[in-house]
């Protein structure tokens, strides 16, 4: 693989610190403490409203922050120079590409503008599109609008790559291909990718890293499986009436199905199973899982709707 010079600051591509964006009454990003490393693809997910596009705007520069610091490319945010801005891609749900222009006008403008322009990349993702050149960017679907933005940010070859939400109105077929040559990209033609999503299945197939934001903050970091692997559900049976399990250490959820009492839970090794006998259980046991359930877990017991709003553990 052959990667960029490294950037300042270690090699972090991004950087913020006690980064915050304040709206009339609303705290986009409170104190935001993150580090995203070079190579890979990096997932940030959150409930509605938890700041993902915020921090995306932010880190472009296309929003001031309240206060803290955002750095990008060892750079900070609101002074990017066109260089540095040449070596980012950037794609959003709205697809944003001048509505009265062709595709091949698109085209042969990012051409020119970007140095390391790689057709053969470009094509690789277009041609799974059924996208004519003389087509205007106002006629194409938006499944289509995405396809054409996602080939031409491929095609710029960027050392670093970040997408909002960028398989919204995609086909399975296309989500595939987007997904392929996201990876593509990053494994084989080095660029960074940080990408924010709502699809769980889409993030277990292609993150190396996961970032998951709660109001603005940062509640976890580390690989997916890492992730998976300290939480777990664990089913109890209790013959009389099941404790109020919501304030126990690392209980994230509780259901009561069936008669049995599902707990996800985070962080908490075989003595859980000693303190929920201690309960009055009469059968434990607990099992593994995916990437959907435990991210769901995690967020459920923060979101706006919740009883429980306070965070249950701090960034690792
Ligand atoms: N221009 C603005 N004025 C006031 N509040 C705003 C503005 N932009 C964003 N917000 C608020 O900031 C918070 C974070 O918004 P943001 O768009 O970053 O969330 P998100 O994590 O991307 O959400 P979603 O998953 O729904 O797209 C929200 O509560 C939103 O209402």
């Amino acid at each position: 693989m052959n990667l960029p010079p490294p950037v300042a600051s270690g090699d972090y591509l991004i950087e913020t610190e006690a980064l915050t964006l304040q709206f009339k009454g609303k705290r986009a990003l409170d104190g935001l403490d993150l580090k995203v490393a070079r190579g890979g693809i990096h997932a940030v997910v959150g409930a509605n409203g938890a700041g993902k596009s915020s921090l995306f705007r932010v880190l472009l520069g296309f929003e001031a922050a309240t206060s803290g610091s955002a750095r990008i490319l060892g750079c900070d945010s609101a002074q990017l120079t066109p260089d540095l801005r040449a070596r980012i891609g950037f794609v959003n749900e709205e697809h944003t590409l001048p509505p009265w222009m062709r595709v091949d006008e698109v085209t042969a403008m990012q051409r020119r503008q970007y140095r390391a322009w790689d057709e053969q990349r470009y094509h690789a993702v277009l041609r799974n599109f059924n996208v004519l050149p003389d087509q205007r960017i106002a006629e194409l679907s938006r499944g289509e609008r995405a396809g054409v933005n996602l080939a031409l940010a491929l095609g710029q070859a960027p050392e670093l790559l970040i997408l909002d939400e960028p398989t919204l109105g995609l086909d399975v077929v296309a989500r595939r291909v987007f997904l392929t040559a996201l990876m593509d990209s990053s494994y084989t033609g080095g660029t960074t990718v940080v990408y924010c999503s709502h699809q769980m299945d889409e993030i277990e197939r292609v993150a190396d890293q996961l970032i998951i934001l709660e109001r603005g903050r940062l509640l976890h970091a580390s690989a997916p499986d890492e992730f998976c692997e300290r939480m777990r559900l664990w089913v109890a049976e209790f013959p009389f009436r099941a404790p109020e399990l919501g304030a126990t250490a690392g209980v994230l959820q509780t259901e009561h199905i069936d008669g049995l009492t599902h707990l996800i839970v985070f962080d908490q090794g075989d003595q859980f199973e000693a303190q929920l006998r201690l309960l009055g259980a009469r059968s434990v046991h607990h099992m593994p899982i995916g990437l959907d359930r435990a991210v769901n877990g995690m967020l459920a017991r923060g979101h706006i709707g919740s009883d429980c709003s306070t965070p249950i553990i701090q960034a690792a």
